[in-house]
């Protein structure tokens, strides 16, 4: 718990100015209007260590800066690791009043070094993997929360084995990753990306004539490896789109199929054998990790597409980048990678970039944006803060997936 002191002015008063502040060792200011917020040096972990220095500065406060009421206030420390940045009017205006909220946009787990064991609360994106060398540190955590659907990079183990509940936000975004998926596969199966790659590169003809085959999309088969929120909003998109809908999860119930009138298969090689277009929405886990590699790749029909808006570490990208060189794979959609940023000398980031290079035309890349829409990033950044909320007030949790 970190000490704070809030200070509510008079309007029209001065406000204490920084070097004043800084005089009497206050570490940091922050301002959430009409209230002043500043954070002690000393204090953390122990409210009675705080009150002689925030007294001292109440009363500073007071004779210079006649502030109508001054009293202590013991708010919780929320820590938004990475992604978000400021201004963060969405936790904000759940939190304020019980929590200060800060965001740090680092980029690696390194980063957080110093910055986040006495908080109360993380919350944490992408960017990074959370592992226990991290979690192991936190001394007053109530809650790690990953405002998004895959929380793959959180430690699950290491928090349950400090007792701190971990929670998702799962139903934020999913009409817009059918989307993106969607997209992918009409403007790779359409021709649309290969066309449009060629003329930009003034590599054929204004014409459609000499380019690749284009078989017709209607009645090939749409393949989902995973069929929950995603998949099915998926499924019924292929299906307005004339496709012949199938899908491989084995943890789905019976007549997922019957209610969606599309089909399923009991194999991952089933599922393979049969996809014109592969979509892969499951989770990334110790099961799924690298499940499609060259084996997986050669089992798909010549000419088909693989689409992958789930997660970078269920594909082996090299062989897809392989594949796409040899022909194999007609086309890849790619909006998630096994690192993210890529490394400059990543084999699918050259092919990607290089005009000359033979996977150029048929490969689509994106960083990491299908699950983004401005109303979504509403949502789970507020849903994210409501679910930190309840845990520092001990109520009960929506979504805790340890
Ligand atoms: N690219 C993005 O921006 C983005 C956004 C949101 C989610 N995602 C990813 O999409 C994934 C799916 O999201 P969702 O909301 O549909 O989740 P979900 O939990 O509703 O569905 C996942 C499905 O995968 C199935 N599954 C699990 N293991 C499987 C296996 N070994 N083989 C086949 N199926 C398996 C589950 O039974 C479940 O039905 C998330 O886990 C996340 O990693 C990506
Ligand atoms: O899992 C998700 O929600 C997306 O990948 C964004 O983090």
């Amino acid at each position: 718990m970190v000490i704070w002191l809030n200070v509510i002015h008079n309007p029209g008063t001065h406000h204490p100015n920084d070097r004043s502040i800084a005089s009497l060792g206050v570490r940091r200011r922050i301002d959430v209007n009409p209230i002043r917020l500043f954070e002690t040096t000393q204090g953390s972990n122990d409210l009675g260590a705080g009150l002689p220095l925030a007294k001292l500065i109440a009363s500073d406060i007071s004779r210079s800066f006649s502030p109508r009421r001054c009293h202590m206030s013991s708010l919780s420390k929320v820590v938004i690791t990475d992604f978000i940045t400021e201004p963060l009017h969405y936790e904000r205006s759940v939190l304020d009043g019980h929590a200060v909220v800060t965001a740090l946009d680092v980029m690696s787990e390194d980063e957080l070094l110093g910055k986040v064991e006495d908080a109360d609360a993380l919350m944490v994106y992408h960017y990074f993997h959370l592992t226990r060398k991290t979690i192991d540190r936190l001394t007053h955590c109530k809650v790690i929360v990953r405002p998004g659907v895959g929380y793959d990079g959180v430690d699950l183990e290491a928090a349950a084995a400090r007792n701190i509940p971990v929670c998702n936000v799962p139903d934020y975004g999913t009409n817009e990753v059918a989307d993106s998926a969607m997209s992918m596969a009409l403007s790779l199966g359409r021709g649309t990306h290969f066309l449009n790659s060629r003329l930009r590169h003034n590599r054929g003809p204004w014409s459609v004539e000499q380019a690749a085959p284009i078989p017709r999309l209607t009645g090939r088969t749409f393949a989902l490896l995973g069929c929950g929120r995603i998949g099915t909003a998926t499924a019924l998109r292929a299906k307005a789109f004339g496709m012949d809908v199938v899908f491989y999860d084995p943890y789905q119930c019976d007549g997922l199929d019957k209610s969606l009138g599309i089909r399923r298969v009991d194999s991952l090689e089933e599922l393979l054998r049969s996809a014109y277009i592969l979509s892969l929405h499951c989770p990334l886990t110790e099961q799924t990790r690298m499940m499609i590699g060259k084996e997986e790749i050669a089992m798909m029909p010549e000419g088909s597409f693989l689409i992958n808006t789930a997660r970078g570490g269920i594909v082996d990208t090299n062989s897809v980048v392989t594949a796409l060189q040899e022909g194999r794979l007609a086309g890849a959609g790619i909006d998630v990678l096994d690192q993210e940023p890529p490394a400059a000398d990543s084999p699918l980031l050259q092919a990607w970039r290089d005009p000359d290079h033979p996977a150029h035309d048929r490969l689509i890349l994106t960083p990491h944006s299908a699950f983004y829409c401005d109303q979504g990033a509403e949502e789970f950044r507020t849903k994210g803060a409501k679910e930190v909320l309840r845990a520092l007030q001990g109520q009960p949790l929506r979504n805790q997936v340890n």
